[in-house]
């Protein structure tokens, strides 16, 4: 019975053999060198799922400071571990429409995707971008128990599907041709079998330019919290050191990573590296 609705589902996506492994993708880097950016195209473009990781541990910040909870005194980790265990995440990405095409290279779309984030139903996805929640959000998620908590979502989320396409009608080939996922452990840590791992980097100038540009323009920082760039790259480095520093799963070029430079690249040709490297490596697998 199982098997037969596998068949249906398989003819129905054009796969050549039944129960073929989702590609996966893992993208790994310090913050603000385009890892949900590069991640959401490369899964547009290929028609996979995609998965934020980090939206899991700002919600749980989110969380945790709303409540009026101390991330840094180590007497609230137990408290903090049981509320990352207790959320409910849900996180759905609208990708845009691609009517009438055929073959995976025609998929090429060029509008950016975007996450929506809910916590408890209710959408948070401004929220949790807000400086306030950037600057504890790493000492949220060098507890132990939260990484178990966030760890155990993420896998289990591989099995549900929540991505759209701008017509509204339910991505079917996202949850099981491919998926790719970002980060800071995951081709460390979460998928450490994964197909294809990446490991961004950007100059840190560069990387805070970027990031207060999209500060500016999403407005999702009120207008109390003066922003300068030399804050925000401190920010940005002081919390790089916290994730490559802190004792569980810290942020790391997996050995058998690709490291890419996004400091020169458009964000066209990065994703553009990894699709390629995507077909290369399915050829060759085929
Ligand atoms: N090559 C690039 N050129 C210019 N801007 C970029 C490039 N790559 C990413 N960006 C921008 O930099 C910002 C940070 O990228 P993002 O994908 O959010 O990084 P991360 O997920 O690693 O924190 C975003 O506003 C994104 O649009
Ligand atoms: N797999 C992950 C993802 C995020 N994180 C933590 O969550 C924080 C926010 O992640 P993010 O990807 O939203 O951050 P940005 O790089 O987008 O600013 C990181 O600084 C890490 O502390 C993590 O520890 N492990």
């Amino acid at each position: 019975m199982l098997k037969a609705l596998n068949w249906r589902l398989q003819a129905r996506r054009g796969f050549a053999t039944a129960w073929a492994k989702p590609f996966q993708v893992a993208i790994d880097g310090p913050a603000a060198s385009g890892k949900s950016t590069t991640a959401k195209m490369v899964a547009q473009r290929l028609g996979f799922q995609y998965i934020d990781t980090g939206a899991f541990y700002r919600c749980i910040t989110y969380e945790v400071l709303s409540r009026e909870i101390d991330p840094t005194d180590p007497r609230n980790e137990e408290q903090i571990s049981n509320i990352a265990e207790q959320a409910h995440i849900r996180l759905q990405t609208l990708f845009a429409a691609a009517s009438g095409v055929s073959k995976d290279q025609d998929r090429i779309l060029h509008s950016l995707p975007t996450t929506r984030v809910f916590l408890e139903e209710q959408d948070v996805s401004s929220q949790i971008r807000t400086e306030h929640v950037s600057q504890h959000v790493s000492a949220v998620a060098a507890i132990g128990g939260v990484r178990q908590a966030v760890l155990q979502k993420v896998r289990s989320i591989g099995a549900q599907d929540d991505a759209r396409y701008v017509d509204g009608s339910p991505d079917s080939k996202s949850s099981t041709e491919g998926l790719v996922m970002d980060g800071r452990d995951i081709g460390t840590v979460v998928l450490p079998h994964a197909d294809l791992k990446v490991f961004l980097v950007a100059d840190s100038r560069v990387r805070a330019e970027r990031r207060l540009l999209e500060l500016i323009k999403s407005g999702a920082t009120p207008a109390q919290e003066k922003l300068d760039i030399d804050a925000v790259q401190r920010d940005l480095e002081r919390r790089d050191e916290l994730d490559r520093t802190r004792k569980v799963s810290p942020l790391m070029k997996a050995k058998d990573a690709m490291e890419l430079d996004t400091s020169g690249l458009t964000i066209e040709t990065q994703v553009d590296v990894i699709v390629q490297e995507v077909y290369r490596r399915r050829k060759s697998a085929a």
